[in-house]
């Protein structure tokens, strides 16, 4: 487990080596332990730049992620490439990326459900597929399919808005019983789309994503859920707030999404109002940054360092030092706040915004994992005195977030290549020095 930034207080983390006391613990439990486990549409991204007439031709509409049937994504994939219009052909699915980035970014294991096509040929879409996933992200729990992935049309348009049109193939085929139980277990967390409750009613992979729901709440294993597109939402947001209410602890989303399901186009004032039903919130908002929320003990709120903030609540980010946890595990619990403007402003020039928001769920999930690492590590640490959900504070995940994601504007895909830059001694200093 690599640390999300590393650390000159007295909790430096990974625990030095020359440390006996520590070393012996270590070396003890050298196979890593703490693993997170997501469950996707298996998918391959088809990039191509199109006009608003493609769009409107193919009944598709601009920024939505619309399924659509085979004859169609014929037609159009023959049109993209006679026309010589893909740019790129790279592995995707919104978890799948997840997934893919935080092996990366932690250079340790994550597990993906889902299927695989039991016959692959070299150059098949499922091929690619496995090739552009990290090497940490355990594949052995697929499912094998007699049949094709799905494909993922990317179409950008002139204004850089993209529209994705999904032909299935055999994605949602994934059964219930292809969930394992132990791995789930074992998991810091189990990482869910809103798109996996989007099929037709007699395929199997709403019940595999209840399946695992189910294992993940006998075992406490906090949920995770990205929402996805605003369209998803907008169709039933009643459905999504009891759907959150009753499965869900840890909630990623952008500002759109955040409208869609809260009513509330103020990132912070949606993030607030999700808190009603999950523990912790994540809501990316393009240009304006991110925004955190979540709950802590009375108790244990630590005041930020950094200037007080205006906004639809007064001076929110006030405990942004504070470290987060699941409500039911606070005695007294209170709501904290964060927000960070994008890392350096942004990038220069933005090479594509697709998988930004992943990118910075990615590093949640390393800090929460981090945490449980750390606790199996050290346990009598007085990092563990509580049950927290994160390892580092509500301001500290939002740079690290925030980080996350400039790295992924600044490729083309939305799957880092690397890690954070190893120089990076501390992630504070970079940050500010600019
Ligand atoms: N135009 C921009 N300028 C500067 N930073 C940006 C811009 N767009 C995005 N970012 C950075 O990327 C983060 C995530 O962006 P965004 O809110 O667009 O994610 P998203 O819509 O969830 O993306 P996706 O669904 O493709 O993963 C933001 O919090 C911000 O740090
Ligand atoms: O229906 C879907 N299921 C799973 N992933 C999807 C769907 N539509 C789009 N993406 C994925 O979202 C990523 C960017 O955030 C893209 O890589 C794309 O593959």
């Amino acid at each position: 487990m690599k640390f999300p930034g590393k650390r000159k207080s007295k909790h430096y983390f990974p625990v030095s080596a020359r440390d006996p006391l520590l070393a012996q613990v270590k070396t003890e439990s050298e196979q890593t332990n703490a693993w997170i486990v997501g469950i996707d549409q298996t998918l391959v991204d088809i990039e191509a730049r199109v006009d608003d007439d493609f769009i409107r031709r193919y009944g598709l509409s601009q920024g939505h992620s619309l399924v659509i049937d085979d004859a169609k994504a014929e037609a159009l994939y023959q049109e993209l490439t006679q026309n010589q219009l893909i740019t790129h052909q790279f592995a995707g699915g919104t978890i799948g990326n997840t997934m893919h980035n935080y092996s990366v970014l932690a250079d340790d294991r994550s597990v993906l459900l889902g299927v695989m096509c039991s016959s692959i040929t070299p150059g098949s879409y499922a091929y690619r597929y496995l090739c552009n996933t990290s090497s940490r992200t355990d594949l052995n729990y697929l499912q094998g399919v007699d049949g094709a992935i799905g494909r993922c049309f990317t179409l950008i348009s002139d204004n850089g808005e993209r529209t994705f049109a999904i032909s299935p193939g055999m994605m949602n085929h994934l059964r219930p019983e292809s969930i394992p139980e132990a791995v789930i277990a074992g998991a810091s967390a189990l990482v869910l789309s809103a798109y996996l409750v989007r099929c037709a009613p007699e395929e199997p992979m709403r019940d595999a994503t209840m399946q695992a729901i189910a294992y993940a709440k006998k075992h406490n294993v906090p949920v995770v859920i990205t929402l996805g597109t605003r369209y998803v939402i907008t169709e039933q947001a009643q459905w999504w707030q009891d759907f959150l209410r009753d499965n869900v602890d840890i909630l990623a989303m952008n500002e759109e999404e955040g409208e869609a399901l809260t009513g509330e186009s103020d990132p912070l004032l949606a993030a607030n109002r999700a808190l009603d039903w999950v523990d912790l919130v994540l809501c990316t908002a393009g240009p304006v940054g991110l925004f955190m929320a979540g709950y802590t003990e009375d108790e244990n709120k630590r005041k930020t360092q950094h200037p007080l903030l205006p906004g639809a609540i007064a001076e929110f980010n006030q405990y942004e030092f504070s470290r987060a946890m699941r409500q039911n595990d606070c005695v007294s619990p209170v709501r904290v706040f964060s927000h960070i403007a994008p890392y350096m402003g942004g990038p220069e020039k933005i090479m594509n915004t697709n998988g930004a928001g992943d990118g910075a769920l990615a590093a949640l999930l390393h800090d929460i994992t981090a945490n449980n690492y750390h606790r199996q590590q050290v346990p009598n640490s007085s990092k563990h005195s509580r049950t927290w959900l994160t390892y580092s504070s509500l301001a500290q995940v939002c740079k690290y977030a925030n980080r996350v994601s400039y790295q992924v504007l600044n490729q083309h895909s939305p799957r880092l290549t690397r890690g954070l830059p190893e120089r990076e001694d501390s992630l504070e200093e970079a940050y500010w020095e600019r």
